[in-house]
């Protein structure tokens, strides 16, 4: 690999999508990211958007573009033409030497690991991201059968006699019939709620129902609207080779792809998952269709978070659960959106923009809700709405299991008490777990179950709290496809992911952080004083000089992180705070609460070469002094480990809640 000539983006490109089968589009993105990102923080980028080990990858692009450089000065003093890579900040007047990337170095001890962090075995074969688990209707999974079978028979692999013209009808009744019904097309404008999604039109941006059907857009004409595998292409009778339209369209795709890596396309229209509409604020239906919309949904929705209480074969095992949870249980599935992003098309100069006839100014107002809870649903980026610089809907995620619906009819609430030897059972647990402390190197401190019970159940209460109102949760990422494996709220300040620094108003959607709630700074100042008192116990200090191993702070950030049971943070450092707080090395406090999950931390960005131990519901770490530019992360949650009493008293989804405090 190191000896092919593509350029560094290229490498890098292809690495992601072939060797981690990364999402093509979510790789031009975040190439395009890496591309403008010093080394380092690209190298952060990448750790936290590919799960699996991908440090050799790494390595190798930065190679090629420190290489890239140097060519690239080669190329301009010899007058010959500049080389395709060039990065945004070379200055030519004054050449910088060349920039190799070297890891971080960090003045701490170097320990022996407890134990060796395996890495996750990349089957080339089969790979499976997260991206590919995707919910399969049974119909569109008999047309995939259909499909592969019909390759297989033509590759000749099942030895029998091949009759290709059988084999093709026979695909094209399998695809038909499974995939979906044809009608006569006629005009709706009900955004594929009323009946399922085709797709966009790239002209005008209408959203095509199956009503309206696939071929030209019924609104603006300027488009022919086809549905995402459509079976029309066996339709059309081109079961092997490219039409010529298709070759066009292949064309135009790679054009797209080009020009968007340039940074070039000004509107990006996101589709979403359908169920995730925001039905108040949308401009094209009627009052009268919202009206019978929302009635319909809320039907469901009390439906779906309708209690369903499971006893478990132990005393004492109670399992509240929704239906909603129950049928999405399997890990597998905890990432089954599927986001349909698309391009509109450069090439189109004049088209008409479809807008519903019903919005005004005064509705456009109005829609700017309160606390911008938007829950995204199809948006259509250059209706004015969107025009408001920096806002983003974002989806409202709450980390809890909503309360039953009291007056959801025919539904009985069942609160079961803990019984006596159950409640026994769970007090011995909360006495055993009494102060277990542990120093994993200087300045970095485990206080095992440190929190209570009643501060775990009231602090994952406040933050679903606001973790649904405004600047409340939203998934981060680089651009509109990296996103990070976990959900983001900041209090006291908003940490921009992206630029990486401190801001008041967050820029994802110009939203006020809340403050840290006053309840949870004393937690913090009592933490860091049992460290200390750990520290004096153990390294017999005195008061003043423990303060020098482990400095005290008053946070005004705290950085709240949700893992669903599938989400992992990348090794990194938390080095964006002030360089005097840095410098101070004014400890990082975190608190966790949940399901127990397997913490990576050492003195290199190096998952192997790095300890884990397992922080559990209650623990709380901190780093600082010589320890405050520890690389850690988290490799990966442990389902079902949450205590039964934090799920029935705080109602706590699956996954682990963290709390970072930091004085920035
Ligand atoms: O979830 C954790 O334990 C770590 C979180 C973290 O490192 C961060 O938010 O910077
Ligand atoms: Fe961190």
């Amino acid at each position: 690999m190191a000896n092919s000539p593509s350029s560094p983006a290229e490498y890098l490109r292809e690495a992601l999508e072939k060797s981690f089968n990364y999402d093509p589009d979510a790789s031009v993105t975040l190439v395009n990211y890496c591309e403008r990102a010093d080394p380092q923080d690209a190298s952060e980028y990448i750790h936290n958007a590919i799960q699996g080990d991908v440090d050799k990858v790494i390595e190798e692009y930065l190679h090629r573009r420190s290489l890239g450089e140097l060519s690239f000065k080669k190329n301009y003093s010899l007058g010959e033409p500049v080389q395709i890579y060039k990065k945004p900040d070379v200055h030519l007047s004054t050449p910088k030497p060349t920039q190799i990337y070297k890891k971080p170095e960090v003045s701490l001890s170097s320990l022996k690991p407890m134990q060796i962090y395996k890495k996750p075995e990349v089957s080339l074969s089969t790979p499976t991201t997260v991206k590919n688990r995707k919910k399969l209707t049974p119909g569109t999974q008999a047309t995939i059968n259909a499909s592969v079978q019909s390759k297989h028979n033509q590759r000749g692999v099942s030895g029998h006699a091949r009759n290709p013209e059988k084999e093709h009808s026979e695909e094209i009744l399998a695809t038909v019939t499974n995939h979906k019904k044809i009608r006569a097309r006629e005009k709706c404008d009900c955004q594929a709620r009323e009946h399922k999604l085709v797709n966009n039109c790239l002209a005008c941006g209408k959203i095509v129902c199956e009503k309206e059907g696939e071929g030209p857009c019924m609104f603006c004409g300027k488009s022919e609207v086809w549905c995402h595998e459509s079976p029309s292409k066996h339709l059309r009778g081109h079961a092997e080779g490219n039409s010529e339209a298709e070759d066009r369209a292949i064309t135009l795709k790679n054009k797209l792809l080009e020009q968007d890596r340039r940074g070039n396309l000004q509107t990006t229209v996101i589709d979403d998952q359908s169920d995730m509409f925001n039905i108040e604020g949308n401009t094209w239906m009627t009052p009268e269709e919202k009206e019978k919309r929302i009635s319909l949904e809320e039907a469901e929705s009390a439906r779906k978070s309708r209690t369903v209480l499971r006893l478990g074969a132990d005393v004492g095992e109670v399992d509240f659960s929704t239906e909603d949870d129950i049928q999405n249980s399997d890990p597998a599935n905890n990432e089954v959106m599927q986001t349909i992003v698309m391009k509109a098309n450069p090439n189109i100069r004049e088209c008409p923009i479809y807008v519903a006839p019903e919005i005004t100014e005064k509705r456009v107002e109005r829609r700017i809700p309160e606390n911008m809870k938007v829950s995204s649903g199809r948006v259509q980026h250059d209706e004015p709405l969107f025009q408001i610089p920096n806002f983003h809907p974002r989806d409202v995620f709450d980390i809890c299991v909503p309360e039953t619906d009291a007056a959801c009819q025919g539904d009985e609430i069942v609160e079961l008490a803990p019984s006596l030897h159950a409640q026994t059972k769970i007090n011995k647990e909360l006495t055993e777990m009494h102060n277990e402390v542990q120093i994993l190197m200087p300045g970095m401190i485990w206080l095992k179950h440190w929190l209570s019970k009643d501060d775990q159940v009231k602090i994952v209460k406040t933050c679903q709290e606001l973790g649904v109102g405004k600047a409340g949760f939203y998934q981060p990422g680089y651009g509109n496809q990296s996103k990070m494996h976990l959900w983001m709220m900041c209090l006291g300040k908003n940490w921009n992911p992206e630029s990486r620094s401190y801001e008041d108003i967050r820029s994802y959607d110009n939203a006020k952080p809340p403050s840290i709630p006053s309840y949870f700074t004393p937690l913090v100042r009592n933490a860091i004083q049992a460290a200390h008192n750990a520290l004096i116990q153990n390294n017999k200090l005195i008061q003043k000089d423990v303060r020098t191993v482990l400095p005290c702070m008053d946070p005004d950030v705290c950085i709240v992180n949700f893992y669903k049971e599938s989400g992992s943070l990348g090794l990194h450092q938390d080095r964006d705070e002030s360089s005097k707080s840095l410098e101070q090395g004014l400890p990082v406090v975190s608190f966790s609460i949940g399901d127990a999950a397997e913490f990576l931390y050492g003195t290199e960005r190096d998952p192997s070469n790095a300890k884990k131990i397992v922080l559990e519901s209650g623990d709380v770490l901190i780093f600082g002094g010589l320890s405050r530019h520890v690389f850690h992360g988290i490799s990966r949650v442990k389902p079902n480990t949450s205590a039964k009493w934090l799920i029935r008293d705080s109602r706590l989804r699956p996954g682990r809640v963290n709390l970072t405090f930091r004085q920035i």
